[in-house]
């Protein structure tokens, strides 16, 4: 298994090119399966998730080649993948392949509304917390599908198609909103999701549908209304750049100092972050290129920061901002609301010296001048970022552990930061 090896103490100096959002790619390259004509996605991530939603998307049936690069040469540049989805030659979504990451659970709105069934395992829990899916659940049935489970597997049927209706949300939920959002496309007449999420991704999403003929109105509001149409087309999209791994470096030239841009990053995107990264000292600037984060000497200073649907503060961030919290000059409180047990990383960041407490579902940390390297185990895809973010401040040698699951997300990590100075390298094994 792959290690990451770093040797902690260089300031990150240059530019960091942002990759598409592995959160945006993934709905995307699933609402294919609304269509009989071709998907064209640009600026797709190469990464772990990416490559085993196109095998998810295979066993549907679904043709997907990757189509040369999006400017000219640039081996850095994102993907072009066309996706053709005209057959599908299987409703089911098996175990072995949902139960490994939990966004392919998504197909089930898509395949129940252009094929009237569905058969998808339940993805499970994780790392992070229990992960429910009776939202999804919910929306469906209020469309008008039949829903039973069946040894693990949710099996949808709606044979005489979905019909548009009401669906209010009991708490805001990204993935419950992506899967009204594709099914409600197909409907016969007007659907309404309140209490829809707010995210960035769902808004890429809506544009997309768009672009295929779909009638939304109100992404990116708590408010989105669909007009359901027969049938969608063919389109061609760009992924937007990826907001948490625009934070999570930004996080990074916070906590070694330096002076980096992050090419291609929408500041729009991410303001709550930015806000607190600015409260705990970094300069950020918003320019031409991208956003440009510096921190030169002065020291970092605590925050309180609860997570919170978008655009609150990204759960999905917690985990960094918590390692750069470890070097605040006091104490900070970090509060996780989306997942109950998303703190993994708080007994491996203690393994580099850092003190945190934890008080339900508030972490207290007690920022220190100094953290010591020593051997983690990543246990989640953020959790393990955040590690690395720690380790690149830490004295000596930080060798990080279970790598997999930071390749599901980010996209050549090592590479990125040792092009600005850090001493960082992949040790495979
Ligand atoms: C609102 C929010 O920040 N969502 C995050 C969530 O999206 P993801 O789509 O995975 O999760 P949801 O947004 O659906 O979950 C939000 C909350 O609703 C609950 N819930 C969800 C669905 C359901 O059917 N029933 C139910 O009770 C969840 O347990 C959770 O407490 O994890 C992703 C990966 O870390 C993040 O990128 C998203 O930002
Ligand atoms: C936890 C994440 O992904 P997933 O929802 O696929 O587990 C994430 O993107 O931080």
């Amino acid at each position: 298994m792959d290690k990451i090896r770093i040797v902690g103490g260089q300031s990150l100096n240059g530019t960091i090119p942002i990759s598409g959002a592995k959160n945006a790619a993934l709905p995307l390259m699933i609402a294919s399966l609304l269509t009989e004509e071709k998907l064209v996605l640009e600026n797709v991530p190469r990464l772990a998730d990416v490559a085993l939603l196109q095998r998810i998307l295979g066993n549907h049936g679904v043709d997907i080649t990757v189509a040369g690069k999006r400017n000219g040469d640039d081996p850095h540049a994102g993907q072009t993948m066309e996706i053709d989805a005209r057959v599908i030659v299987d409703t089911t979504a098996p175990y072995d392949l949902v139960s490994r990451m939990r966004a392919s659970f998504w197909v089930v709105g898509p395949l129940l509304a252009r094929m009237g069934e569905a058969r998808v395992s339940l993805p499970g829990g994780c790392a992070i917390g229990t992960r429910p899916v009776d939202f999804h659940l919910d929306a469906l049935r209020a469309l008008g599908a039949d829903i039973d489970i069946d040894a693990g597997y949710v099996v949808a049927r709606a044979p005489n198609g979905l019909i548009g209706a009401r669906i209010d949300f009991p708490k805001v939920s990204v993935g419950a909103t992506h899967t009204a959002l594709m099914a409600a496309a197909l409907a016969k007449g007007e659907s309404v999701i309140e209490n829809a999420a707010r995210e960035p991704e769902i808004v890429d999403l809506a544009d997309c549908l768009i672009k295929m003929g779909a009638r939304i109105e109100g992404a990116g509001t708590s408010t989105i209304r669909i007009e359901g149409v027969p049938r969608l087309r063919g389109a061609r999209h760009s992924v937007l750049p990826d907001r948490i791994e625009t934070g999570t470096y930004a996080m990074a030239v916070a906590m070694t100092g330096g002076d980096v841009t992050l090419a291609g990053a929408r500041a729009d995107l991410l303001e709550s972050t930015i806000e607190v990264l600015r409260a705990a000292g970094a300069q950020i600037d918003v320019n031409n290129e991208g956003i440009r984060v510096r921190r030169n000497g002065a020291g970092l200073f605590p925050v309180d920061v609860s997570t919170a649907p978008h655009p609150g503060f990204p759960t999905d961030l917690q985990a960094q901002l918590m390692a750069l919290m470890t070097r605040a000059q006091g104490r900070s409180r970090i509060t996780e609301t989306i997942f109950e047990n998303r703190f993994m990383h708080v007994q491996e960041l203690a393994r580099l010296g850092a003190k945190i407490h934890l008080d339900g579902d508030t972490a207290i940390v007690e920022g220190s001048d100094r953290l010591k390297g020593a051997p983690v185990m990543a246990t989640d895809l953020r959790a393990s970022v955040s590690l690395v973010i720690a380790g690149l401040a830490a004295e000596g040698e930080t060798m990080v552990q279970r790598v997999y699951h930071l390749d599901r997300g980010f996209e050549r990590l090592e590479e990125k930061l040792s092009r600005c100075g850090a001493q960082i390298e992949r040790i495979s094994g």
